[in-house]
């Protein structure tokens, strides 16, 4: 499916799983606003996304999605230069065990305030043209692990309930709205090497055990939260032993 004519926002889109999610959008024909804290990496990541697919297709904004002002500027910023949008992936996320706080306010909390900048800028209620949120959690927000990062596990199962929640509300038809949420295990970025000491000889046992996804597979799952375009709250995990699966929450809903 082409996605010419969308626009999408990615956070911490400078490096890693966000870069490469933004790059899947732009092969697809989308227009990608790339937004990281990392300024100098993500002015060179769009820089290079401009040489490959046009000066008009990709634009850098700096945001930390810990900052409810930051963040808030830069949907309007995009607003006033793409005119609309249509996929919100809320990708940053940090593992700094040491940092309880921060990790709560970067993974959790950014999370929910780009879903809700999102929610007002896509939805049909508010003038928009309805669209896509997904959000990226982890394996590590299904399943806790003895001994992996207790902060960033709490952060990451709060965003599948979080999204879930979004995705169950009785006016998202109205909205026109679809929630998805990705859930990959251990994939190979920079993050692998910011684990804190206290942690890292029992993540190594981890990884050995449930080995570790490549960046492609983990573009899959989330190309194939794109395309299912029936599908509203999906939680879809990317693992090496298993690849991509749909997981439904372990008890049902309450009926409306
Ligand atoms: N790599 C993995 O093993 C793995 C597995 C499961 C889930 N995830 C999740 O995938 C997402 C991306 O991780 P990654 O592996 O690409 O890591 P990464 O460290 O390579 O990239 C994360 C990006 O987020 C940015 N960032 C950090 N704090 C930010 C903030 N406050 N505001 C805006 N940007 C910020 C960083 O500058 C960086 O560019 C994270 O949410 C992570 O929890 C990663
Ligand atoms: C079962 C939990 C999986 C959670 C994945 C999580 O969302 C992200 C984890 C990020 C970092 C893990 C940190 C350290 C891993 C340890 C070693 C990496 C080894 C790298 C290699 O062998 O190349």
């Amino acid at each position: 499916m082409s996605l010419a004519g969308k626009v999408a926002l990615v956070t911490g889109a400078a490096q890693g799983l966000g870069k490469a999610f933004s790059e899947a959008l732009l092969k697809r024909g989308a227009k990608v606003c790339v937004t990281d804290v990392k300024i100098s990496q993500g002015e060179a990541t769009v820089a290079d996304f401009q040489r490959q697919y046009g000066s008009d297709k990709a634009m850098f904004i700096k945001c930390d999605v810990a900052s409810a002002d930051e963040f808030e500027r830069t949907f309007k910023v995009l607003l006033d230069n793409f005119g609309h949008l249509d996929i919100v992936v809320n990708n940053a996320g940090i593992l700094k065990e040491h940092d309880p706080i921060r990790t709560i306010s970067v993974n959790l909390g950014g999370v929910m305030t780009g879903t809700n900048l999102a929610i007002k800028a896509l939805s049909k209620e508010h003038g928009g043209r309805g669209g896509l949120i997904i959000n990226i959690a982890s394996v590590a927000g299904l399943t806790a692990q003895a001994y992996f990062g207790p902060a960033y596990t709490g952060t990451k199962f709060g965003v599948v309930g979080f999204t879930r929640c979004w995705a169950f509300n009785p006016h998202i038809e109205k909205m026109g709205l679809r929630f998805a949420v990705l859930c990959p295990s251990f994939t190979k970025t920079d993050i692998l090497n910011s684990m804190d000491a206290l942690y890292i000889d029992d993540a190594h046992k981890l990884v050995a055990q449930l080995g570790i996804n490549p960046v492609s597979t983990v573009v899959d799952g989330f190309m194939e939260l794109v395309d299912n375009e029936q599908c509203n709250g999906a939680v879809v995990t990317v693992t090496s032993k298993e690849g991509i699966v749909y997981h439904k929450q372990p008890l049902a809903p309450s009926k409306m």
